[in-house]
């Protein structure tokens, strides 16, 4: 194992440290983490949103994931800025849905960088922005691996389709894509997106506001879903065992590859106040926290996505500490112990 001197990211105090790096099974050695900053707003109704990534930077996490051990690129949103342009004023909804070509364009640039960021070994962190963004980082994700298993922790279930969505916010509906559920196969997105995740390649914790046809298409398929309600039954300690023995097919073992789409509204909002669909209920900072540390500690985390900080909702102050922990769930699920 790799010793690399650190500096501890809350007490800032220097401290030697193993690198967080080095323990992964999917990564190359001497992996680097690329943040990618997806300032986009198109899968919803609130602006701000877009805001998010470039907070979370100002608030240092390229600096505190570097602390941990890890080399840290950033990538900017000039791509995904030029895209909202060209498609600005002509972006009429298709059906329900609603920005339908330049969400579209969107995710497909997204699925491409990821991709490219994880055939290279290195591990995408992207920040929303919306989470319609999901459907390109985790497509991204299972060209590279076509193995990998998902974790979404949210307090929606995000597999609406153009059919069943009453809002038509594509944010509502990035799963069914990813699935190719019924209705899915429509322009603009059928001519990139492949049905390339399994009913069975997922799991969500955190839900607690789902629709009725969402809830259909959740039983047809047989999706494995811890509510709040399982929280509250087993623990978030049991039900993160269980959901990584689900993907790993109860084999016991733990070599599946893992992508983590964290949406912070699967926190309480207490605890991340500054999101655009918020619902009481939900996970505390330490059940939010432990869901990344375990994650990390599996070796098997391949991508990370923390989405839906909003900082131009409610007051300055809850706006700082949804960003803090935005910034601390991305650190945790990259191996920042608080020991
Ligand atoms: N990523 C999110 N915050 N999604 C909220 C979705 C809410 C609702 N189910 C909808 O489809 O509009
Ligand atoms: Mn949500
Ligand atoms: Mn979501």
């Amino acid at each position: 194992m790799t010793i690399t001197n650190g500096t501890h990211a809350l007490t800032g105090k220097s401290q030697p440290h193993s690198s967080a790096a080095s323990t992964s099974k999917f990564l190359k050695t001497s992996a680097s983490v690329q943040i990618l900053g997806c300032d986009f707003s198109g899968g919803q109704g609130k602006a701000g949103v877009d805001q998010g990534p470039s907070q979370l930077i100002q608030a240092g996490l390229q600096k505190q994931i570097a602390q941990l051990g890890w080399n840290v690129g950033y990538e900017g949103n000039e791509r995904y800025e030029r895209i909202v342009q060209e498609f600005a004023g002509k972006d009429a909804d298709i059906g329900q849905m609603k920005n339908p070509r330049t969400v579209n364009a969107v995710a497909r640039s997204v699925a491409d960088r990821v991709e490219a960021i994880s055939k290279a070994g290195d591990l995408p962190l992207t920040l929303g922005g919306d989470h319609s963004l999901g459907l390109g980082t985790v497509t991204g994700t299972l060209r590279s691996h076509p193995s990998a298993g998902v974790i979404w922790v949210d307090a929606h279930a995000d597999i609406n389709t153009p059919l069943t969505t009453d809002s038509g916010n594509l944010h509502g509906c990035p799963v069914s894509f990813l699935m190719g559920l019924e209705g899915c196969d429509v322009a603009p997105f059928n001519e990139w997106v492949q049905p390339l995740l399994k009913p069975e390649g997922i799991v969500y914790i955190g839900l607690r506001d789902i629709d009725v046809e969402e809830r259909k298409i959740l039983k047809e398929n047989n999706i494995k879903c811890f509510s709040m309600h399982h929280v509250d039954k087993y623990g978030i300690g049991r039900v993160v065992d269980m959901a990584l023995d689900h993907l790993n097919g109860n084999s016991g073992r733990r070599d599946r590859p893992i992508h983590l789409s964290f949406d912070v509204d699967g926190l309480d909002p207490s605890v991340a106040p500054s999101t655009g669909t918020p619902v009481r209920g939900g996970l505390t900072f330490r059940e939010g926290h432990y869901i990344c540390e375990t994650l990390h500690e599996t070796g098997c985390l391949v991508a990370v996505d923390i989405m839906e900080v909003n900082p131009s909702l409610m007051e300055q102050r809850d706006a700082e500490a949804t960003v803090a922990v935005g910034c601390s769930l991305a650190r945790s699920a990259l191996g920042e112990t608080l020991l």
